[in-house]
């Protein structure tokens, strides 16, 4: 990767005025409005709002999966969009991490076998040790030779969040990592991604609707009809913070 970096060193993720329209003719949509947010470096991230109001949409953009309409969106100091297809796909693989609902392991693969699956469409040959490093990290250095249907649904998630981990992102992208897990298991995951930014300072942005888990998080911004309606700094540990977020929501969604 050679483009030179456009933001500051305490960035880790920046969207200047970012658009996204979807559709076209009277079915348009306009998820995000014109939203200019920065995420610093080893912070973790929640963000919330009602259905809708572009959580998603703002994740893909800004993890390059999505483009948006109109803005400029920057990551590790690289600006995606002044980059091709096939330069955002290295970019998306040496910089960033990715964590969804359904951990999505390949079933016919153990748990050494899908954290290295990155490394292997990378094109470069697993390194055992960092493998073992990965799962180490999530807690899992006994299940190595597990198959996902072998493990509970937590300890899936810790896989996943092993593979995400592996090539060491600038930023890890969570999409309601939680949200097929119950409460415990959940807790659990959540403890771990909190570990993750205090002892590796690990970037980590989190869509959830879940105001426990955006409790974990350092910040939680609101977004509403794709515009930023609001932000919380949560002060760990305190059991009335779920609440507040909560409220919160709740003054969105009426
Ligand atoms: N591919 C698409 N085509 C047309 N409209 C879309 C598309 N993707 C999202 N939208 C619309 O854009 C808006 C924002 O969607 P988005 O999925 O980002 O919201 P969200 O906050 O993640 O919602 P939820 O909490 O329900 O998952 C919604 O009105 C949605 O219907």
């Amino acid at each position: 990767m050679t483009t030179t970096p456009t933001t500051s060193a305490g960035t880790a993720v920046e969207l200047d005025t970012v658009r996204k329209v979807h559709g076209t003719g009277d079915r348009v949509v306009t998820a995000l409005d014109d939203i200019s947010i920065s995420f610093a470096r080893g912070t973790f991230t929640a963000i919330m709002g009602p259905s809708g109001s572009g959580k998603s949409t703002l994740l893909h953009c800004a993890a390059g999966l999505d483009h948006p309409t109109s803005g400029r969106i920057t990551v590790a100091g690289h600006d995606i969009g002044a980059m091709d297809e096939d330069r955002r796909t290295v970019l998306r693989r040496d910089h960033i991490g990715f964590v969804f609902q359904d951990g999505n392991l390949v079933a016919s693969l153990t748990a050494a076998q899908n954290v290295e699956l990155p490394m292997r469409f990378a094109g470069r040959r697993p390194d055992p040790a960092a493998v073992h490093a990965a799962l180490a990290r999530v807690g899992l250095a006994d299940r190595t030779g597990h198959r996902p249907g072998q493990l509970s649904g937590g300890q899936r998630q810790r896989v996943a969040l092993a593979r995400a981990l592996i090539t060491r992102p600038d930023v890890l992208f969570a999409d309601e990592p939680t949200g097929a897990l119950d409460t415990t298991t959940s807790g659990e995951v959540l403890a771990l991604l909190r570990k993750l930014v205090d002892d590796e300072r690990q970037t980590t942005i989190m869509v959830t609707h879940d105001p426990v888990a955006a409790s974990y998080a350092d910040v939680v911004v609101f977004l509403k009809d794709g515009q930023i309606a609001g932000r919380l700094t949560p002060r760990r540990p305190d059991p009335a913070i779920p609440e507040l977020i909560a409220a919160h929501m709740t003054r969105l969604e009426n």
